[in-house]
């Protein structure tokens, strides 16, 4: 699949998630197999370009291309200028957000619910495709509401303005994330556009991408939750699409080094207090789909790994923690509190 000048393989994507899609996660999911990597959402409201986290988010140095950024807002100038801002600052590909739900963004007009005026996202989509030389994608769900779903006019307008590829989650707005993704949607908004769409929505293996892209006929599949703790499930994606065949899950061993590895960047990235604390959510990740301890061990590692207050001692209980799996023992996390 092609954005503009970037051919896109594997054809599966790391969507945007707030809080989760950070620059240390995204170079991650990429050396794990991801065709391309979207960033958290970066605020098109200048007043807040110069913030700890907006500088966090626009940071892409040293990030494989090419680098999507995505960019919220309500008022055609000003996305326009966050686009050429974001450019500016590496951006190889601005990813318009008309999909996200939160609160946050959409009490303030924006996300999801500029879906509502599809003459306000014509007036967006063609002053940020103006805007800048690089390819704009954009990301939509399938409607407001269950009796507002207008996804595929709004899809129609995103090709006329020139937007290079256009992503789906297959829930309306008032569906957050419940019930299940409506993959129709998704295989009717393909047949009717020339531009790539990649199928968003509940795809948590290598099965169901094949099952969705096949089910669609989309270009690529996006994957949010399921590669929190997971970030291997992309090469895992990739080898199934390309051979039919299920990879070997990582060994302990390897998910131990994963996880040290993207520990360390987070720590270097934050500065170690933020960083010590960003990491948390991560480490719970990891350690929830481990099938070889107990609920009781989880849960304790857990616990004592959110006590860490420094890097070294949650690198420390981490790589124990993993290093007694891999012995084929049980860690014992009360000592090593
Ligand atoms: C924690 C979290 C944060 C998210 N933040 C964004 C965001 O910033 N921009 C966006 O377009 N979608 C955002 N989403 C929606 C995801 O990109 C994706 O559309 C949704 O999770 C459905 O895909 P999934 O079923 O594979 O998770 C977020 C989702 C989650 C769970």
């Amino acid at each position: 699949m092609r954005i503009g000048p970037y051919e896109i393989a594997p054809r599966v994507i790391l969507a945007p998630m707030a809080g989760v899609t950070d620059k240390p996660f995204r170079v991650l999911c990429k050396q794990l197999g991801a065709g391309l990597c979207v960033s958290e959402m970066t605020t098109s409201d200048p007043r807040f370009w110069h913030t700890a986290k907006s500088r966090h988010r626009m940071d892409h140095d040293g990030e494989p291309a090419p680098i999507s950024v995505q960019i919220a807002g309500t008022v055609p100038e000003v996305m326009a200028e966050a686009a050429r801002y974001n450019v500016d600052h590496g951006a190889q590909i601005i990813d318009i957000n008309m999909g996200c739900p939160a609160k946050k963004v959409c009490n303030a007009w924006a996300g999801s619910a500029l879906m509502r005026d599809e003459a306000l996202v014509a007036r967006i989509l063609e002053a940020v495709v103006d805007a800048v030389d690089v390819p704009v994608t954009l990301k939509i769900r399938t409607g407001w509401a269950a009796d507002q779903r207008n996804a595929l006019t709004i899809a129609r307008i995103a090709e006329a303005a020139g937007i290079a590829a256009l992503t789906v989650h297959g829930r309306t707005r008032d569906q957050q994330y419940t019930g299940v993704a409506e993959y129709d949607t998704i295989a009717a908004i393909k047949s009717s556009l020339a531009i790539p769409v990649i199928a968003n929505g509940d795809i948590d293996s290598p099965g169901k991408a094949a099952r969705v892209l096949a089910y669609t006929g989309c270009d690529a599949v996006m994957v949010g939750r399921a590669a929190q703790g997971r970030p291997w499930i992309f090469r895992e994606i990739a080898h199934y699409l390309a051979t039919g065949e299920n990879l070997a899950a990582p060994t302990l061993a390897e998910v131990r080094d994963v996880l040290l590895g993207h520990l360390e960047h987070l720590h270097a990235f934050y500065g170690e207090s933020s960083g010590v604390r960003i990491a948390r959510k991560h480490l719970g990740w990891y350690a929830k789909d481990r099938p070889e301890h107990s609920d009781e061990q989880r849960a304790a590692f857990r616990a004592v790994v959110n006590r860490a207050e420094d890097a070294t001692s949650q690198l420390q209980l981490t790589r124990q923690y993993f290093d007694a799996l891999v012995a084929g023992v049980a860690p014992d996390l009360r000592t090593a509190a």
